[in-house]
């Protein structure tokens, strides 16, 4: 691609967006220098190629970018991934990595999904062992984890058990309700429960949102999927993660639901509110954010670490509904059980050390991906990299990829969540019937169960970047390592 690209973006200064250059600083890197007068503190850097780069400008994603390199306190730069599409105030596949103690923490940075992410299960299964049960297993399945907006589940949680979720996570799920083994605690992100949590920081409102919603998918683009390993790229990683080509597989993608989405409501007006008191101007009040050590910020990061326990309790309790699914519907056939490769988030802000630096970082759509030498993950995976797991489309591909050690001086070891968007709900509504994707995925061999056809045709594949070149970005970048590629099978969407 030609060295320098012109981009319209919008900047720190209120009035027209600024000229700026996008200029190659490496593999898939681009960058926007820092420029004085115009508010920013770090230059904004985007991993992509130039097709990527050409469908991330067609949106504002990148004047949002922009506006992310202004927030006090943010080091190195604010950074896009090759998914990364225009979200609220600060891009969907945005990081940033703000110092501590009083660098900004901004919910706009995490999103209102707190701790949306996925978790992936294996069985030892081919998938010719599943072809007969597919539509038994999906339908079950749908049976099982209530899908769509508002819905609510099957757990109802009394006060004393949602200040529990919320404080202590899935080791409490597992070792007080039998929802899960203890061995694979070690295989979920940060054990399953963030150390920061304060329940009392979630508001009562939150709380009553939350409070039938364990296990519960929620809409739109959240999913439970059966998928067959169609490629291995690292044998050595795959080993590890014990992925065989042939073998089926379930992915789970889903959040903190209507719980985490005020929390970031509730936050977003206090520290809207609050901003000002600490001298803070953001170009977007979207960003609104306070320094990380002030009152306002210790209680959304107490609320949010909360919000995130809840999360990996969601996850937890519907991948025991897909384990028990799968053991009813293929009764106990040896190879049926669903074992657990890993649980990562991709809407979080966490305390983490990078170099000499304690910082906290922002991912918003944007997974952490610790490369082989780092502590903090998994026994079982030290000496590959901790698994990053991106999901496609409903009718495409989704990977499997090991976090590097490089990743940490290029993107505070974080790397993309997705394919990311390409267009709008409005837009695939307009472009496609959800009756005939249906069938259409049908006649390719994937089996769908989703509340509506108009939402079904808002999810279609073609809403979405091609994840084949979204993660062959990540691999060439260096910013995650391919290791397999899944196709889908049978689909449960939200
Ligand atoms: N395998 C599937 N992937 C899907 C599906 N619907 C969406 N997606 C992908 O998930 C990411 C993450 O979404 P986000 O809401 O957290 O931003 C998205 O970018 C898509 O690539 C699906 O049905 N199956
Ligand atoms: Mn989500
Ligand atoms: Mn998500």
């Amino acid at each position: 691609m030609s060295e320098t690209i012109r981009e319209s973006a919008g900047v720190a200064s209120a009035g027209p967006p600024a000229d700026v250059e996008l200029r190659s600083v490496g593999p898939c890197q681009y960058e926007i220098a820092c420029r004085a007068g115009t508010g920013m503190r770090v230059p904004a850097r985007i991993f992509a190629d130039e097709e990527l780069l050409g469908q991330i400008r067609r949106d504002r994603s990148i004047s949002q970018l922009v506006n992310v390199t202004t927030l006090p306190g943010i080091v190195d730069a604010a950074l896009g991934m090759p998914d990364m599409h225009e979200g609220y105030g600060f891009p969907v596949g945005g990081v940033a990595a703000t110092r501590l103690p009083d660098g900004a923490i901004s919910p706009g940075g995490i999103g209102f999904d707190i701790n949306c992410g996925v978790r992936l299960l294996v069985s030892d299964l081919r998938g010719e062992d599943v072809t007969p049960s597919l539509e038994a297993l999906v339908h079950e399945m749908s049976r099982s984890v209530p899908a769509g907006y508002g819905r609510h589940g099957r757990l109802a949680l009394t006060r004393d058990e949602m200040d529990r979720v919320l404080g202590d996570g899935c080791p409490y799920l597992v070792r007080e309700h039998g929802l899960g083994r203890p061995e694979e605690l070690a295989l979920i992100e940060s054990g399953g429960v963030i150390a920061g949590a304060d329940p009392s920081q979630v508001s009562e409102r939150a709380k009553r949102r939350g409070e039938d919603q364990l296990g519960t998918l929620g809409g739109g683009n959240h999913f439970i999927e059966v998928q067959v390993v169609d490629a291995i790229f690292d044998e050595r990683a795959a080993r590890a993660f014990r992925l065989f080509s042939g073998q089926v597989t379930v992915l789970v993608h889903t959040g903190s639901r209507g719980l985490g989405h005020q929390v970031c409501t509730d936050h977003v007006k206090l520290m809207d509110e609050a901003l000002h008191r600490y001298g803070i101007t953001v170009p977007d009040r979207q960003l609104a954010c306070v320094p990380f050590s002030s009152p306002e910020g210790r209680s959304y990061f107490g609320a949010m670490c909360a919000a995130m326990n809840f999360a990996f309790c969601n996850r937890q309790v519907i991948a025991q509904r897909a384990r028990d699914v799968f053991r009813r519907v293929l009764h106990d056939r040896p190879g049926a059980e669903l074992r657990l490769v890993y649980d990562v988030a991709h809407n979080t802000a966490k305390v983490e050390r990078h170099g000499d630096r304690t910082l906290c970082v922002h991912r918003k759509g944007a997974t952490r991906a610790f490369g082989p030498s780092s502590g903090e993950i998994p026994a079982a995976y030290r000496g590959v990299g901790q698994p990053v797991l991106i999901p496609g489309s409903m009718g495409t591909a989704s990977y499997v990829l090991a976090g590097t050690d490089e990743a940490d001086a290029l993107s505070f070891s974080s790397t993309c969540h997705g394919a990311g968007r390409a267009m709008s709900r409005g837009a695939a509504k307009r472009r496609v019937q959800g009756h005939v994707l249906r069938k259409e995925l049908l006649a390719r061999g994937i089996v769908v169960r989703c509340p509506s056809n108009q939402e079904l045709a808002e999810e279609a594949p073609l809403a979405y970047k091609d994840v084949d070149r979204v993660v062959d970005v990540v691999h060439r970048a260096g910013i995650a390592r391919k290791v397999a590629r899944l196709r889908p099978i049978g689909v449960v969407k939200g």
